[in-house]
């Protein structure tokens, strides 16, 4: 009898001691939640302080501020923008205003289904050219990364369209949540005399990818792509030598000639960007070894390697590596039709002539980037 009453004040005092520890688990956990919370509305209320801030310095000269997250440049804006909080949305006059989006990318399908939303950001990275040398291979496949977003078309506007300022070239990027980077790629920003001093102006920390390749190459597919615009066009010998042929002086004053002299260029980025915040990419590796070349630029945006070698393969027919899926479609495929074009015939003397003429530029731009890229 006194044995039964001793287990029934045993199970009676378990169950007690259970229910205290339950009470202080669910104290503490509110607790902690509680702290969490409080936290976020701080930084929230922080992020949209500095965004005001940000806005009226937007006036003035002074570049946008970041921070860097996980090795990722990240813009100080609002990440979550309900459209009650913050500043207005989408006003082009507004620079800091913060975008909402309906994307419909797969990358984001998750965000929406837990009621986040992406916003848009003035870009981390570029690829500034060089034109013909592989710009579009380079930003599709480092786009295959999923803490990667790039705008599809070329925005032009470090050239063309910069009277339309931040605020309008931010709308044209695509929508990023936290740790992503946002990247465009305009070729022509290599050669623009104003880029250089603009883009540090947007950001001093902007990361720069420039993909080279031999620029006698470079030169007929410059070429190769105006011609096919251009049913008419004299043949590449009589528009790269003064007198129309190899035996003459070549032509500077001819794009497709001037814009392989690399080293004139660089030198005016590298008034404005410390060497270290560029990337040199070799448009040959590129499509000999695009997983190798991938890696490279995927340590220099502080990604971890997740495009690799798995993601290429060679496609015989068209000559070039080519993506076995990619954000877009779920199928292999290649670049389009206007990359990876036949090259018309070019005379050997002509050809020797360019390279000897490219040479000491050659040597040049090696010494520059510290990267000898073996053209001929
Ligand atoms: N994977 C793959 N597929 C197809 N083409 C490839 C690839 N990788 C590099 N390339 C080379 O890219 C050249 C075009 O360079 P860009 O994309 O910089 O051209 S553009 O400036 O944007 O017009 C293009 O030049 P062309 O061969 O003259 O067409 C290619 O040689």
């Amino acid at each position: 009898m006194q044995h039964k009453q001793l287990n029934r004040t045993i199970a009676i005092a378990t169950g007690l001691l259970m229910c205290a520890v339950y009470v202080l688990y669910t104290f503490h956990a509110c607790l902690l939640s509680g702290i969490n919370r409080s936290l976020k509305q701080t930084a929230t209320a922080a992020t949209m302080a500095t965004s005001a801030a940000v806005t009226v310095a937007a006036v003035s000269p002074a570049p946008l501020p970041h921070v860097r997250i996980l090795g990722s440049i990240v813009r100080i804006v609002p990440l979550v923008d309900d459209g009650t909080t913050g500043p207005k949305l989408l006003s082009p006059g507004s620079l800091n205003s913060t975008t909402t989006t309906t994307d419909a990318s797969p990358k984001y399908r998750f965000l929406r289904q837990q009621g986040l939303r992406p916003s848009r950001h003035l870009p981390d990275a570029l690829i500034i050219g060089v034109k013909k040398s592989g710009t579009r291979a380079l930003l599709e496949f480092v786009r295959l990364h999923p803490d990667v977003r790039a705008a599809g078309c070329e925005v032009h506007f470090f050239d063309r369209h910069y009277a339309k300022g931040l605020a309008w070239y931010r709308h044209h990027m695509p929508p990023t949540i936290e740790g992503q980077i946002t990247m465009e790629k305009t070729p022509s920003y290599f050669i623009t005399r104003e880029a250089p001093r603009r883009v540090r102006h947007m950001n001093p920390a902007t990361r720069l990818l420039v993909v080279v390749r031999d620029p006698v190459t470079r030169a007929i597919s410059d070429y190769t792509q105006a011609r096919s615009k251009k049913r008419d066009m004299k043949r590449f010998e009589e528009l790269a030598f003064t007198n129309g042929s190899a035996g003459g002086a070549v032509d500077t004053s001819w794009g497709p000639v001037r814009i392989g002299v690399y080293a004139k260029y660089l030198e005016r980025w590298l008034d404005h960007f410390p060497l270290s915040q560029l990337l040199f990419v070799s448009g040959e590796r590129l499509i000999a070894d695009p997983a190798a070349e991938i890696g490279r630029v995927q340590d220099f945006l502080g990604l971890k390697r997740v495009v690799n070698e798995k993601h290429f393969y060679f496609n015989s027919t068209k000559g070039f590596p080519c993506l076995l899926k990619s954000e877009e479609r779920s199928s292999p495929h290649c670049l389009g039709k206007t990359k990876g074009r036949n090259h018309p015939h070019i005379d050997g003397a002509a050809l020797d002539r360019l390279r000897e003429f490219y040479r000491p530029f050659n040597q040049r731009f090696y010494h520059l980037t510290g990267i000898n890229f073996g053209w001929p």
